[in-house]
């Protein structure tokens, strides 16, 4: 098997040290791909390209119009390799084939929406207060950027940084979760081969704690985008804090899904289902947390617990398979752990709370769709990100209450209403304290509207003009049309 190499001022090269990874089917454990596995030294020298691009080339100030066109040429061979990206995704992840043809749709679309804004940035003209002046205000790239992505959606994940850095004239250093590399090693292949400059795009492969903590710490670069776990983006902040770069952290979520007894049932049922239990529940904006008009709770419950009941579970390659297995062993006993703080804390088990029997699962990093009712907002299992199938359940019965208790979390990625008394789901959708609410859905994104939390799930926004400003620094430009002495000094 021939191993994969990583991409360092317009070279494929190998680790330095000759390490190497395996990249392993969480749904059969196979080894799918042997992958170069850098470290700090690979992310010194990635940067150093990085920021030469920056400084020495030039990238910076090729006509807005041109980058777009390469930034578009991306997408349309992201839509020409479309299958062989979602079977690279399907193998490496374990969700649905289906899922991952529906990811690279959405990753052509971030590439082309960002290539038709490339020149639809170019700032504005102030007008000054004082005689015989010209000002403006134009947005600059911010320089090298160091980008850091998770494994549950890596090429979706990464193209959302891509996409908007290189449209902004920036120079950048990718590091993919180091379990899910493969299409975004694709990427990079793609992006050469749509003729971005050497040492623009750099790819570093490795840990976490070596190539992302170089990545995050070193004073070479200007700007961190970091998508990825609560406490990891603590550490980044941190670490960042060596030259006060910019950052930009898309964090977890604990979210709210509140059903009113008015929502219509049986669509109220069904995507309180796919909120939750879609993709393994790996989604950070998963409606993990359920909360209940009390009069409906009962029905609801009961009929949620018979269709949860049936979601097949499988290789994600298999017609009919609906949910894939967990990403790794480590991150299965992390779910069960959870499970059993839940049933500690008193939470009833309603279904699930444990690995399926099936013989053909056995291989893979399989856990059941669990829901835990009679749960309460101070319970961890409440509280905190799982990150995996497990829904917990809590009752409210006012409006007032369910705002009450959807924003008691540390989170604010997204949440969801459901209701057809459109002014009450209008008053809460106003007060909840998020990135993102649904009103009557759950799950949509789109390139071209922001996608970001309030409070511990980050700071600043990805996708839309935002996404795009996220890479800009604005410098203000003020000319004096009729320079003469001040006289101040006689
Ligand atoms: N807000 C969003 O849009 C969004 C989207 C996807 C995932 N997520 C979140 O991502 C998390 C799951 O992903 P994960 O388990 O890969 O997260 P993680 O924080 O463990 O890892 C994310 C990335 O950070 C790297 N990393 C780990 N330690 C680091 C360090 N000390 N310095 C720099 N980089 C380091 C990892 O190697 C990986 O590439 C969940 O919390 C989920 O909610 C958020
Ligand atoms: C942002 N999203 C929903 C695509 C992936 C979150 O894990």
């Amino acid at each position: 098997m021939e191993t994969k190499k990583m991409f360092i001022n317009g070279q494929w090269v190998e680790a330095k040290n000759g390490e190497i990874r395996d990249i392993i089917n969480p749904f059969n454990q196979e080894i799918i791909a042997k992958v170069s596995e850098g470290n700090e030294e690979d992310t010194k020298e990635a940067i150093k390209a990085a920021r030469t691009a920056f400084d020495e080339s030039e990238w910076a100030f090729t006509p807005a119009n041109e980058r777009g066109l390469i930034i578009q040429k991306i997408a349309s061979l992201i839509r020409r390799d479309h299958e062989e990206l979602a079977k690279l995704e399907t193998l490496d992840t374990g969700k649905t084939l289906e899922e991952s043809r529906a990811d690279m749709e959405d990753i052509a679309n971030v590439f082309f929406y960002y290539g038709g804004l490339t020149d639809k940035n170019g700032g504005e003209v102030i007008s000054s207060p004082l005689p015989h002046s010209q000002s403006r205000v134009v947005r600059e790239p911010v320089g090298v950027c160091g980008q850091i992505t998770p494994w549950n959606y890596p090429l979706l994940q990464a193209s959302w940084k891509l996409a908007p850095a290189l449209a902004a004239g920036n120079t950048l250093i990718m590091k993919p979760s180091e379990i899910t590399p493969l299409t975004t090693i694709k990427v990079f292949e793609l992006m050469e081969e749509a003729g971005v400059p050497k040492g623009v795009v750099n790819l570093v492969l490795g840990k976490g704690n070596t190539v992302g903590a170089e990545l995050s710490s070193s004073t070479e670069v200007d700007l961190l985008s970091f998508t990825g776990g609560i406490e990891t983006g603590k550490e980044i902040m941190r670490a960042a804090s060596s030259n006060v770069k910019n950052i930009a952290l898309e964090l977890g979520g604990k979210n709210p899904n509140i059903v009113f007894a008015d929502a219509d049932f049986d669509t109220a049922v069904d995507q309180a289902l796919n909120a939750v239990f879609f993709h393994g529940g790996q989604v950070c904006s998963a409606g993990a947390r359920l909360l209940v008009e009390e009069s409906l709770h009962d029905k609801f419950i009961e009929a949620l617990v018979e269709k949860a009941k049936r979601i097949k579970l499988g290789n994600g390659f298999d017609e009919g398979t609906q949910s894939g297995p967990l990403i790794s062993a480590e991150h299965r006993e992390k779910v069960e752990s959870y499970v059993e703080i839940g049933k500690e804390e008193g939470a009833t088990l309603a279904l699930g709370g444990e690995r399926p029997k099936a013989e053909e699962l056995q291989n893979g990093f399989f856990y059941s769709p669990t829901i835990f009712i009679d749960c309460t907002s101070n319970m961890r299992i409440v509280q905190e990100e799982v990150f995996g199938p497990v829904l917990t359940v809590e009752k409210f019965s006012s409006k007032e209450e369910a705002v009450k208790l959807a924003n008691d979390t540390i989170y604010g990625l997204a949440g969801a209403v459901w209701s057809n008394d459109i002014t009450k789901a209008e008053y809460v959708a106003n007060r909840l304290r998020m990135g993102t609410v649904w009103i009557n859905d759950f799950h949509p994104y789109f390139a071209q509207a922001p996608w970001g939390g309030y409070k511990q799930s980050g700071i600043g926004r990805e996708l839309g003009h935002t996404g795009l400003e996220e890479y800009t620094e604005l410098k203000h430009i003020y000319r004096n049309t009729k320079p003469e002495p001040v006289g101040w000094f006689k």
